[in-house]
């Protein structure tokens, strides 16, 4: 009789993938231990340094970080301009490291559209409004004159701009030719919408009429929505937003109205499937934390504490002991000082 064949890694490994649900299964954007490397002059810039990012069909999410922090290269690989080093980007079930040309190109036409900062950018000087619109449209074909003429009318409609139709963006105000940009980026009705800085260029009160806009399209069509922001009145309006530190995602606020009809903001810092947290720069700043921390689990949390000079746990920080029976390991398992 012949023995039982011991099962390989690849089955083990292969076992384990069907137990668990797969990361960001069902999301409609998802980023997935994202990489982007440039490389200059021999010269290597990680922008992005293993980005996790899971974006739900209909959602409106803001992102937000301090300058450098790799939210346009991360809007770049979204909108199929750039390809990134390794990971996982799909966005609307398409695979964005394995699109061919062409595939590319169907991509940015009709899966996403975008708006960036600079109203030049988004739309012809040389065309009127609704030609503009139409332009996306024409370019992707199918759609007969009459109708390309009958969408762009109801897209500029909603955006609040059909008085605006026959002028072209040199004829506008910027907030004016910003929310024809936000037409142009629907023509073909994309599925997700990409923004780097819509409100960058403008004052207060116009910059919240674009951001309104985008709000209605993302309400109103179902459109998942994605806005990469400086703007604190755009980032305090949305139900999430996604900050960005040093190429990955550090933290998410997440908004909802209380039982008395405020909102109640609060901030979270984003565990990545590895176990890796970023702490809050000013925590680990106010309590001297560098290099190494000790932790130890509680019932329901886990303490950090900074290493003291003697090496001794609980040194700097107020609060209590850590638990665990390892002092110089500091971290106690579950069965320990926890429940299970
Ligand atoms: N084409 C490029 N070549 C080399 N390095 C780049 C390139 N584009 C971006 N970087 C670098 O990658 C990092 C992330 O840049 P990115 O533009 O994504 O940041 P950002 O958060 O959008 O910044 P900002 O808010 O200033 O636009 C930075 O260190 C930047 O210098």
């Amino acid at each position: 009789m012949s023995r039982p064949r011991e099962p390989a890694l690849a089955d083990l490994e292969a076992e384990a993938a069907r137990r668990r649900p797969a990361f960001g299964r069902d999301a409609h954007v998802l980023c997935d231990n994202l990489v982007r490397i440039y490389k200059t002059e021999g010269v290597e810039v990680v922008a992005l340094q293993g980005l996790d990012l899971v974006i739900d069909a209909g959602e409106l999410v803001a992102i937000v970080g301090a300058s450098g922090s790799g939210k346009s290269t991360l809007l770049n690989v979204l909108s199929g301009l750039d390809v990134p080093t390794a990971g996982v980007a799909r966005v609307a079930g398409v695979d964005l490291l394995s699109m061919t040309a062409r595939d590319r190109l169907r991509y940015r036409r009709e899966v996403v559209g975008f708006v960036w900062q600079q109203t030049t950018r988004n739309l012809l000087p040389y065309l009127t409004a609704a030609e503009n619109v139409e332009l996306p449209m024409r370019l992707a074909g199918g759609r007969r004159r009459r109708d390309r003429a009958a969408r762009a009318g109801e897209l500029l409609e909603l955006l609040g701009v059909a008085d605006r139709a026959r002028l072209r963006p040199g004829e506008m105000s910027g907030g004016e030719q910003q929310r024809t940009a936000i037409a142009v980026a629907l023509a073909n009705a994309p599925k997700v919408i990409l923004a780097d800085e819509p409100t960058g260029e403008l004052d207060g009160e116009t910059s919240e009429e674009v951001f309104a806009a985008l709000r209605r399209v993302n309400r109103e069509l179902g459109v998942t929505a994605v806005i990469v922001t400086h703007d604190p009145a755009v980032a305090g309006q949305v139900d999430r937003t996604v900050g960005i530190r040093d190429g990955r995602t550090s933290s998410e606020t997440l908004r909802r109205a209380s039982s008395d009809g405020r909102i109640v903001a609060e901030e979270y810092a984003v565990l990545d499937r590895a176990g890796r947290l970023q702490l809050p720069r000013d925590f680990t700043a106010a309590l001297r934390m560098e290099r190494r921390v000790r932790l130890a689990l509680e019932r329901d949390h886990i303490g950090v504490w900074p290493q003291d000079a003697e090496g001794e746990p609980g040194g700097a920080a107020d609060g209590p002991e850590p638990g665990g029976e390892e002092r110089g390991g500091a971290v106690s398992g579950p069965g320990r000082t926890g429940d299970g």
